[in-house]
């Protein structure tokens, strides 16, 4: 997706709102310039006819102006409190969906390649990236469209009244409002990035430092992470203060811009008063109206200086949103049946970063119906590896895993995600109470399967003797929860999933010798029926597992050894001791 053709996206679906938000700012800023240059019609009108004699005085029209005078005051009022309220509606709309867009994107990418990003980088895109766009149409567009259309008329104007002036305020009117921001723009590209970046550096230095609180403590790196921090914070007010020399700088080219259109009027005006060709009051009025003119730009210059951090922003969110994802779906996606076998034939995958060290490499493995295996293997063996690629997080360079005889690339990836669950390493507790995280794995679960699911985890005691039950709150990340705690409600939640297929990888870390042999004891009663993967360095109590794969034996042979059920029924695994990998 080229530069710009987000928005451009976007804004075409809110042209209503926004051309509305534009009619209302061309309408404030014409009252705007109306009520000055009235205002000065007006006054010198009065005193002159005060001047020239009482009958005069007396004859002066004084309903006429005032009236004039309340009604553009009275529009001017009503209109820019219209256009703040329709402007920012519209904003906000935008700013919402280029978030959820931000975020579907993030969502559709492999893990693998969300892992190249900090979190807390990406929590800057969604937020003070998306929030820097509010400047491009609510301080930038919308103010210079209404400004060049507000010229348009008092060019018009101009060129009624005093033809003379006309041609040299527009040219300088069109200057101040085009070249000046175009200047300011070019010249903020620079503190604006910085902006933007500093400010994603200082959200993920925060999020880092929170979550290493303890690290940096015991490591006594405060001083290293607070210099660090420091420098951030330097380099974003320098970028600030820059940017705020040039908007002074900005602001002064205006004033001085304004100067030559009102001394052009002067100069010419004063003449045309002197041959009678333009009565006082107006030559007064066409003064003022052009003052109330260029103040229209005061907020196109704020909004250009402001823009360098906008399209900083705006190429940070097009680097997320423009990034194709290494899985996708094929156009038509076969479905397996349910029910159905895993068979992983010659897999061959290395990670992209070291190509030429493979962590699988010809693995041949059967996985039926209903069957526990369990992966073993050294730290680093690729077990991990091996469970992501069963659910296609990522492909293998060579070789098939087959589900139902389907090849996993010919399926939908939400046909998979439904159908198999992992229980990762670091599986995340969520912000919430036990049952919301429980309810993650099965949003249709009554309390005694949630009960269940507790206890299969060896975790239900635990919950039973809190206070609040399953409606105990867990902290941010599970933060009120021992590691091991923590651990077996991920676990809890991945046994309550429908899934038909569960992919455990280490479910018993963190659990004491004597709980870690009770779940596993448990475990062929609590999967039963289902397809078991399980990626572990715990000693297996007979008959937990039906085979067992270790991926790092020297000799092919033992890791190729073909899986025979013993009993044929996909819907009752057996259990039979022993390991048929080994
Ligand atoms: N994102 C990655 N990029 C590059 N190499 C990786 C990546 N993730 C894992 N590896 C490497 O792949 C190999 C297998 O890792 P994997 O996590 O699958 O092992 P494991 O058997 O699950 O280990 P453990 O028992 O410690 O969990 C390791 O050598 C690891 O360094």
């Amino acid at each position: 997706m080229g530069r710009g053709r987000l928005l451009a996206q976007i804004y075409r679906r809110h042209w209503p709102s926004l051309a509305a938000t534009v009619a209302l700012a061309l309408l404030t800023a014409l009252a705007g310039a109306g009520l000055l240059g009235v205002a000065g019609w007006f006054l010198t009108g009065a005193a002159l006819a005060g001047a020239a004699s009482a009958s005069a005085a007396q004859a002066f029209n004084l309903f006429a102006p005032s009236a004039l005078v309340r009604g553009f005051s009275f529009i001017r009022i009503g209109a820019r409190y219209a256009e703040r309220l329709a402007g920012h509606t519209a904003t906000l709309h935008l700013l919402a969906e280029l978030r959820s867009t931000l975020f579907r994107a993030l969502a559709r990418l492999s893990p693998r390649q969300l892992a190249r990003y900090r979190s807390g980088d990406l929590v800057a895109r969604l937020t003070s990236d998306v929030d820097a766009l509010d400047t491009l149409f609510l301080t930038l567009m919308a103010p210079l469209l209404s400004a060049l259309l507000a010229g348009l008329a008092m060019t018009a104007i101009l060129a009624w009244q005093l033809p003379a002036a006309a041609g040299a305020v527009a040219a300088v009117f069109l200057a101040a409002c085009l070249l000046v921001p175009a200047i300011l723009l070019h010249q903020a590209k620079a503190p604006g990035q910085a902006i933007q970046d500093s400010a994603a550096q200082l959200r993920a230095a925060v999020q880092e430092a929170t979550e290493g609180h303890a690290d940096i403590l015991s490591l006594a790196l405060s001083g290293h992470i607070l210099e660090h921090f420091d420098q951030a914070c330097g380099r974003a007010a320098r970028a600030r203060n820059a940017q705020a020399n040039l908007s002074a700088g900005g602001q002064g080219l205006i004033q001085a811009a304004t100067g030559i259109a009102l001394l052009a009027i002067l100069w010419t005006g004063l003449d045309a008063v002197d041959r009678g060709q333009l009565a006082p009051p107006v030559m007064a009025g066409l003064l003022l109206g052009t003052l109330g003119l260029f103040e229209t730009i005061g907020p196109v210059m704020r909004g250009a200086t402001r823009m360098g951090a906008a399209l900083a922003a705006l190429v940070r969110i097009e680097a997320i949103t423009s990034v194709e994802t290494d899985l996708r779906d094929p156009p038509a996606p076969r479905m397996p049946p349910a029910g159905s076998a895993l068979q992983v034939r010659g897999l061959h995958y290395a990670y992209p970063e070291a190509p030429d060290r493979p962590v699988l490499d010809g693995l041949d493995l059967d996985l039926p119906p209903g069957s526990r295996t369990a992966l073993t293997g050294a730290s680093g063996a690729g077990k991990s590896t091996l469970l992501h690629l069963l659910l296609r997080l990522d492909d293998p360079q060579a070789g098939h895993i087959f589900y139902g005889g389907i090849d996993l690339r010919a399926c939908a990836q939400a046909t998979l995600h439904a159908r198999m669950a992992l229980l990762a390493q670091d599986a995340p507790l969520f912000l919430g109470t036990i049952r919301t995280n429980l309810l993650i794995g099965d949003p249709q679960a009554d309390d005694a399967s949630l009960w269940h699911a507790l206890d299969a985890a060896r975790l239900g005691a635990f919950v039973r003797s809190l206070p609040h039950g399953l409606d105990t709150w867990i902290g941010e990340t599970g933060a009120c929860l021992s590691v091991g705690q923590a651990r077996r409600l991920a676990l809890a939640r991945i046994l309550l999933s429908p899934a038909e297929i569960l992919l455990l990888d280490e479910p018993t870390a963190g659990l004491d010798a004597d709980t870690e042999a009770e779940f596993l004891a448990d475990l062929p009663r609590a999967t039963r029926g289902r397809t078991v993967v399980l990626a572990t360095h715990a000693p297996l109590p007979p008959g937990v597992v039906d085979q067992t794969m270790a991926l790092d034996a020297p000799d092919p042979s033992r890791i190729r050894r073909p899986y025979t059920p013993a009993d044929p029924n996909p819907g009752r695994p057996s259990s039979r001791p022993g390991r048929a990998g080994r």
